[in-house]
């Protein structure tokens, strides 16, 4: 059974925009899948039914099998928008801990689960400042550092590396590549940067449309570990890349009623 499943997900805006039509999608367990796709074809409205944030119009969503009503248990969500999402008068740990009083976890325990995973994003030295001490790649560690406390079975990240520059979201990629190891968790990650969802991914499922459907289902059969340099020449890498591309691109076929 997939740990996350998708059938014939629509979701129409109340102003009548139908951002998105017809998503059927399964993940399994501990997988790392891509969402790719242009500006506005409905990535992140997928993302925020997924998180029982958002009522889709048709559709269901199951996670463990069970269909999702409101927000799930052991999920977690990362947003690109890292300076929004953090307290500014509260200390990196008390940012990472917060939302473990929803666990019902005591106090000591929230900090100790808090420094846990500040250290697995490299930040324990940082603990004790301010979220504007800290540069944008280190205050989206503390965002990502926040979800893993939590402990998510299933992790959703929404351009989580989109504010930030070049070499930092290398880094970033490099970091949840490398917690991979360290946290059981499923993993889904929007971005509208090709070359990002086949490094990080290994499926990539590219969106398109609008309203936005699923064009292509690609599995990335790349080795690990992934490294920048090496893995971006790899001639697998580079037929991917240009297949994503290409499916974004592509015209629409007959069955698809885009109205773009
Ligand atoms: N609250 C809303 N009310 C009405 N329309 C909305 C709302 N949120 C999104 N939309 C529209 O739905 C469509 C899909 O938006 P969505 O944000 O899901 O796309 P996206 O692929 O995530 O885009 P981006 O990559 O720019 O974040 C867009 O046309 C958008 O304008």
């Amino acid at each position: 059974m997939a740990m996350l499943d998708v059938r014939g997900l629509s979701h129409t805006y109340p102003d009548g925009h139908p951002a998105i039509s017809g998503i059927d999608l399964s993940v399994a367990e501990g997988a790392l899948v891509s969402i790719v796709g242009p500006s506005g074809c409905g990535k992140s409205t997928l993302l925020r039914c997924v998180a029982g944030l958002l009522r889709p119009s048709a559709g269901e969503i199951r996670f463990d099998g069970r269909p999702i009503d409101g927000v799930p248990d052991g999920l977690a969500v990362v947003f690109q928008d890292y300076g929004r999402s953090l307290y500014p008068w509260l200390t990196v740990r008390d940012n990472v801990a917060l939302p473990l009083r929803r666990r019902g976890l005591a106090r000591p325990q929230r900090r100790a689960a808090a420094t846990g995973a500040l250290e697995s994003v490299g930040l324990g030295g940082s603990a004790g400042k301010y979220p504007w001490q800290l540069s944008g790649g280190m205050q989206q560690r503390v965002s990502i550092a926040r979800a893993l406390a939590y402990r998510p079975r299933l992790l959703l990240m929404d351009e989580p590396f989109g504010s930030v520059d070049a070499q930092t979201r290398e880094d970033l990629e490099d970091l949840l590549l490398g917690l991979r190891g360290s946290y059981a968790m499923t993993i889904l990650l929007v971005t509208h940067d090709i070359d990002e969802s086949v490094y990080v991914g290994d499926r990539v499922v590219v969106f398109g449309g609008s309203p936005g459907r699923i064009r292509a289902d690609l599995p990335v059969t790349l080795p690990a570990p992934r490294e920048q340099i090496t893995t971006r020449t790899l001639p697998g890498f580079v037929q991917l890349r240009a297949e994503v591309g290409r499916s974004i691109k592509a015209p629409r076929t007959g069955g698809d009623r885009d109205v773009e």
